[in-house]
């Protein structure tokens, strides 16, 4: 039988000499020393950095986190490792369990048969990885022969829930994190999807072949809220490639949302994060992340909220019409009915927080209800991804365009995701190489790159969650002031601002994982600014 309390613990390192450190900062619990000498010793260093929040709660919110002094751009404010990490409890991409690489086709755990990269991966037997559960997937070996017999979705749940044998503080960590159960009872879908995908399977096919009392907490309940810490705290972590796990943090969970970010996180290879201000922060301000895609529109963004996460939003964001100027979920007005000419003003939610606002005009009395606005945009929404999908040629790109700013502010999300693809398509599709490209094609191309920046910069302001999308528009303007440069638009400034997007699209890309989309731009950046400089 297994004995699961045999799986040792890892201990945490001294940050001076590397030996085992049983004590930890008092300030930031964030690094840890053997003995009070060296942690004396590391003070004069440490000192600047140690305590750059601390955790406040409130009603609303909850526990959240608070600049304990002003924070630069620059500084790292959250250095931590995951308490707990694998495959996505939804939607998991198959990986092997021991190194999260792709498995290979035929190569198998030797002892729970699961599939793996290789055999003598070394992470299948550290119990920081596939040790520990490994054991419990043993117990149904036979369920391990038939082809759909893996599902990943039980692997993280049942990671948290050894925790309890193998750590008890990560355990306390991760049980005391909030799972909204109240809201996820018995009858609702999200209940009936875990309990189908994960609480059952988890429960008929393993844990019930456990020795009792092996694991203390593993009612169906327990595994429930589990799914819940994952749906309302996890971090999805980009692993390279297409591979995308989920992780539990202990501190950094505890940052609250706002639509506009002010810190910015990554990850190193070993999953740890690291957390730093994207903008300067003062002493006194929340510390914020985004639980949401930044460039949704603020009925979508709300939307989502309060289906995952279960709040709505009320951050300056979501409270103005305008979306802080960008306009990015505007509507095109088209008057009073009757009325042939068209007023030059914008639809916006009448009060953004209220769920089913109305949609009034910025000039004009002319108004919408909500479900006409939601309709439109929602109908408009297939059709732009059929474009994004099927990439068609740059004229039928433009044609849908023209078609879209009928109906749509230009800097509406669907507009935006629609330009940000025909940058992408102008110098690089047959027929419309940068050399193809009319001198006003090449222009349009270079506003619609400095018209999205300018949006990025308001929404996105340290480059935090649109890094990618920005990174693209970067390099993208500097191919353009590059071919018009080649054109004999001689300018200097021209040929310094095509470096400098170049420097800056690699390094808001720094922290992009292996053989992602973002590294492979950053290593194609790295060339052009190599030949830039020799130009
Ligand atoms: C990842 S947890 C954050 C930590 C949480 N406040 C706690 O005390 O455990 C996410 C939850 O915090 C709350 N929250 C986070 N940001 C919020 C915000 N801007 N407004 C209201 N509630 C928020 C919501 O309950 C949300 O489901």
């Amino acid at each position: 039988m297994v004995n699961l309390t045999e799986i040792t613990d890892e201990s945490t390192i001294c940050i001076v000499c590397k030996s085992y450190a049983p004590h930890s900062c008092g300030g930031c619990k964030q690094v840890h020393y053997c003995n009070k000498l060296h942690q004396k010793e590391h003070w004069k260093q440490h000192k600047s950095e140690c305590r750059a929040f601390e955790v406040k709660s409130n009603e609303e919110v909850g526990r959240y986190l608070v600049a304990s002094r002003d924070l630069n751009g620059g500084e790292k404010i959250l250095v931590e490792n995951p308490v707990a990490f694998g495959p996505k409890h939804v939607d998991p991409t198959p990986v092997c369990l021991g190194c999260y690489k792709p498995p290979h086709s035929v190569a198998r755990c030797l002892k729970c048969f699961w599939p793996v990269c290789d055999p003598k991966c070394p992470g299948l037997t550290d119990p920081n990885h596939h040790g520990a559960e490994c054991l419990v997937l043993s117990l149904n070996r036979c369920l391990a022969l038939q082809p759909s017999g893996f599902r990943y979705e039980i692997i993280t749940p049942l990671r948290c829930l050894l925790l309890q044998k193998r750590n008890k503080k990560k355990w306390q960590q991760i049980i005391n994190m909030e799972a909204h159960t109240n809201k996820r009872g018995v009858s609702t879908d999200v209940y009936k999807f875990f309990e189908e995908r994960v609480v059952s399977h988890l429960t008929d096919q393993y844990l019930s072949k456990l020795e009792e009392g092996a694991l203390p907490h593993c009612s169906k309940d327990v595994i429930h809220r589990i799914c819940g810490i994952l749906d309302v705290n996890g971090v999805e972590i980009m692993a390279g490639g297409d591979i995308e796990l989920i992780a539990l943090y202990p501190t950094m969970y505890l940052m609250e949302h706002n639509c506009v970010p002010n810190t910015a996180y990554y990850f190193d290879p070993d999953f740890r994060v690291v957390v730093k201000p994207s903008i300067k922060i003062s002493k006194g301000e929340h510390l914020s992340t985004t639980y949401t895609h930044v460039l949704w529109g603020t009925d979508n963004r709300r939307e989502h909220l309060k289906e995952n996460k279960y709040f709505s939003c009320k951050c300056t964001r979501c409270k103005d019409r305008t979306e802080l100027g960008t306009y990015i979920s505007a509507l095109k007005c088209h008057g009073l009915p009757g009325q042939s000419e068209f007023c030059g003003g914008w639809q916006l939610p009448e009060d953004p927080l209220h769920e089913k606002s109305n949609w009034t005009c910025d000039k004009c009395s002319a108004t919408l209800s909500y479900d006409e606005a939601k309709n439109l945009v929602n109908m408009l929404a297939m059709e732009v991804e059929k474009i994004v999908q099927d990439r068609p040629s740059v004229e039928k790109i433009i044609e849908f365009l023209n078609k879209l700013e009928q109906l749509l502010h230009p800097h509406h999300f669907h507009c935006y995701e629609v330009k940000h693809l025909l940058i992408q398509l102008y110098g690089h599709q047959d027929g419309f190489s940068h050399n193809d490209l009319t001198m006003e094609q090449i222009n349009q191309k270079i506003d619609i790159c400095r018209d999205l920046l300018s949006i990025n910069k308001i929404l996105d302001p340290g480059y935090s969650r649109l890094s990618l999308y920005t990174a693209v528009l970067m390099y993208e303007l500097h191919l353009a002031l590059t071919e018009l440069q080649s054109r004999g638009k001689q300018s200097d400034n021209l040929t310094d601002e095509a470096k400098q997007l170049v420097e800056e699209t690699i390094k808001i890309l720094e922290h992009e994982p292996a053989n992602s989309p973002g590294s492979e731009l950053r290593t194609i950046a790295i060339i052009s600014l190599d030949k830039l400089k020799k130009v």
